[in-house]
């Protein structure tokens, strides 16, 4: 199996290519979608998050308020480390579980969506890394526009990350999305290509019908040795 990393930075471009992927077959894990459901009312991570952070944080309906946990976590660097070691067991496990069902599936090829790849560590485990890129001004134009947000609240999310520039060093592929749709559309076609080459022997090894294949040669491996055993004990 081929674990693409996909990554960048808040509002670089990420859902769009991975919709991309998604029209072209290619199946995404969402680390932002695993991340609201860990956060849902009654879940663990909703239990954990309440006790740190207090009931202030909660709507009327006990759903948490994003826009104003939002506002904490990304003007307090201690209050967003926080948040983050809180919920990080629930989106890794999260994530494994949505990896192993397309495993189970026999996917060959799946992208992770992952905005904080190099800042979690997870990019040991992707390979190649794909990095949507934008320059810092669109970026900022795009997210305030986006999210309806000031410019302050902008940077401040922005300033949450490592630097694009930083993780652009990083990537495999890097996909410049500073330009219009139709010319990421373009460079999608061809990173669609590379990632959906042949797999290489590991990668195969790696996928259900690679595992299937060693245990079918293990299993035919020890039956063969048992019967040249037990052949030579007769003669
Ligand atoms: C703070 C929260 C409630 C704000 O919710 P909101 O709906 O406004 O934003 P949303 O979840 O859609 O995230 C938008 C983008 O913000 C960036 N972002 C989110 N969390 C973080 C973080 N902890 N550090 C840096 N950037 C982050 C990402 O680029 C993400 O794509 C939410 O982002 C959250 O729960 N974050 C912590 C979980 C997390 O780490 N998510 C990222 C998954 S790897
Ligand atoms: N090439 C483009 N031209 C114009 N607008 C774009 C382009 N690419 C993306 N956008 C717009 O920019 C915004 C940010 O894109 P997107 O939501 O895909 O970013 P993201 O990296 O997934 O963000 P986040 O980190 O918050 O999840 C969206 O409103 C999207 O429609």
């Amino acid at each position: 199996m081929r674990i693409v990393g996909l990554t960048g930075g808040i509002a670089s471009g990420k859902s769009t290519v991975s919709n991309l992927f998604k029209s072209n077959g290619i199946p995404v894990v969402d680390a932002d979608l695993i991340a609201r459901d860990v956060l849902k009312k009654g879940t663990g991570g909703w239990r954990r998050v309440v006790d740190a952070f207090g009931r202030d944080i909660l709507q009327d309906d006990g759903e948490v308020d994003r826009a104003k946990l939002g506002q904490i976590v990304f003007s307090d660097p201690a209050k967003r480390q926080l948040l983050n070691r809180l919920l990080a067991p629930f989106i890794s496990s999260g994530m494994f579980w949505e990896v192993f069902k397309l495993w189970i599936k026999g996917s060959k090829v799946i992208v992770l969506d992952v905005p904080l790849l190099f800042e979690a560590k997870l990019d040991r485990w992707t390979k190649p890394i794909i990095v949507v890129w934008v320059d810092p001004e669109t970026q900022l134009q795009r997210l305030m526009a986006r999210d309806e947000i000031s410019e302050e609240q902008a940077k401040n999310r922005i300033n949450a990350q490592i630097p694009l520039d930083w993780k652009k060093t990083k990537a495999d592929i890097v996909i410049d999305n500073s330009g219009s749709l139709e010319a990421l559309h373009e460079q999608f076609r061809k990173v669609s290509n590379q990632v959906t080459e042949s797999l290489t022997w590991v990668e195969f090894g790696l996928s259900r019908g690679g595992a299937l294949c060693v245990l079918v040669s293990v299993i035919v491996g020890v039956f063969t040795c048992r019967s040249i055993y037990n052949n030579n004990r007769m003669k």
